[in-house]
C-alpha cells in the first residue's frame, strides 16, 4: 500500500502545440529517428489531439500554431523558444531542417505583444531549458552536449535575469535535456542520473535532494518528456514504473498515449511549449 504524503495542488498553465500534419521522417538527426520506418501520419495526428483534449480537459488555456507544410518536426513545438515573466528567449537550431521553426515561432510571440530576444547562440528552446520558479528564486536548468552551445547559457542568463545552471548531457539517447530530466513543480524535478556527466549528477543531487529519480526503462519510454501543473503529471503511457513514484510522492499521473510520435524523437514535453507570461 502506497503512503501519499502530499497534497500537491495544481497551477492554471498557458500552452503552445502544434498539429502533427505534416510529420515524417524524412532526415535522421537524433538515434530514435529511422527513414526506413514508415510514419503514419493519422495515428500521430489522432495521439495528438488525445494530448490536446487532455491539456484542456486540465483546465489549461491550449494555443495552436498553424503547421507549415515541409517543415516535418514542427510538432516538437517546445523547441520554438523559451519563455520566462514575459520575455522570450527565441531558438536557433542546429539542423538546417528546422531553421525555418524559430521564425514562425516568433510571430506568433510577437502577436501575443511579448518580447523577444533573437538569440546569437545555437539553442533549442525549452528541448534544452527549464525553469522552476519557486527554486533557489527562479532557476533555470540547461542542457548541453548534442543541441543546444554552452555559450546560449550564459546569453539565456543576460535575456532572462536568472542564474542558469549548465549540466552536461552524456548519452546520445537523450539529446535535449526534456528526454532526462522534467520539472514536476515549481521547485523539485525528476530526472534520469546516467543521461548527465557525472559532475552534473553530483550537481543535480546537490540542488535537488528530493528529486524523483527514474529507472532505465522509464526513462528509454520517454518517461520524462512529461507536462506537470505541479499536480498532474501528463506523461506518455508506456512510463508505468514512473507513474507509480509519482502517485506515491502526490501526484496524479496522467498517462497519454503518444508513441507515433517518438518515431520523430521526441513524445509529450516536446510537443508543448509553457507560454509564462
Ligand atoms: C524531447 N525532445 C527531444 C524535444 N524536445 N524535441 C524533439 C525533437 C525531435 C526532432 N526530430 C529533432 O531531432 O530535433
Amino acid at each position: 500500500m502506497v503512503s501519499v504524503t502530499q497534497h500537491r495542488m495544481p497551477r492554471k498553465r498557458t500552452y503552445l502545440i502544434c498539429p502533427p500534419e505534416h510529420f515524417a521522417v524524412e532526415y535522421a538527426i537524433n538515434p530514435w529517428m529511422d527513414t526506413a520506418t514508415p510514419v503514419d501520419t493519422e495515428l500521430a495526428l489522432k495521439q495528438w489531439t488525445g494530448l490536446r483534449e487532455t491539456l484542456l480537459s486540465l483546465g489549461h488555456e491550449v494555443h495552436v500554431l498553424p503547421p507549415e507544410p515541409g517543415l516535418r518536426d514542427m510538432v516538437f513545438a517546445a523547441n520554438g523558444a523559451f519563455s520566462v515573466d514575459g520575455t522570450v528567449y527565441g531558438a536557433r537550431f542546429k539542423h538546417p531542417q528546422r531553421t525555418a521553426e524559430a521564425a514562425l515561432h516568433r510571430e506568433f510571440y510577437d502577436r501575443l505583444g511579448w518580447r523577444y530576444v533573437a538569440p546569437s547562440e545555437t539553442n533549442e528552446g525549452e528541448g534544452d531549458f527549464a525553469y522552476l520558479p519557486e527554486a533557489y528564486g527562479g532557476l533555470v536548468l540547461a542542457g548541453y552536449g548534442y543541441r543546444t552551445d554552452p555559450a546560449a547559457h550564459a546569453e539565456a542568463q543576460e535575456v532572462l535575469a536568472r542564474p542558469v545552471v549548465s549540466l552536461h548531457l552524456t548519452d546520445p539517447r537523450f539529446y535535449h535535456l526534456d528526454t532526462a530530466l522534467a520539472s514536476i513543480d515549481d521547485s523539485n524535478i525528476a530526472y534520469f542520473p546516467t543521461a548527465f556527466s557525472s559532475a552534473s549528477q553530483t550537481v543535480l543531487r546537490q540542488l535537488f535532494p528530493d528529486a524523483i529519480v527514474a529507472a532505465d526503462a522509464d526513462a528509454l519510454a520517454f518517461g520524462l518528456n512529461l507536462v506537470s501543473d505541479g499536480r498532474n503529471v501528463v506523461l506518455p503511457a508506456e512510463a508505468t514504473g514512473l507513474a507509480k513514484q509519482l502517485a506515491a510522492a502526490g501526484y496524479r499521473p496522467v498517462p497519454v498515449e503518444l508513441a507515433e510520435l517518438k518515431k520523430g524523437g521526441g513524445s509529450i514535453k516536446c510537443c508543448v511549449a509553457e507560454l509564462r507570461p
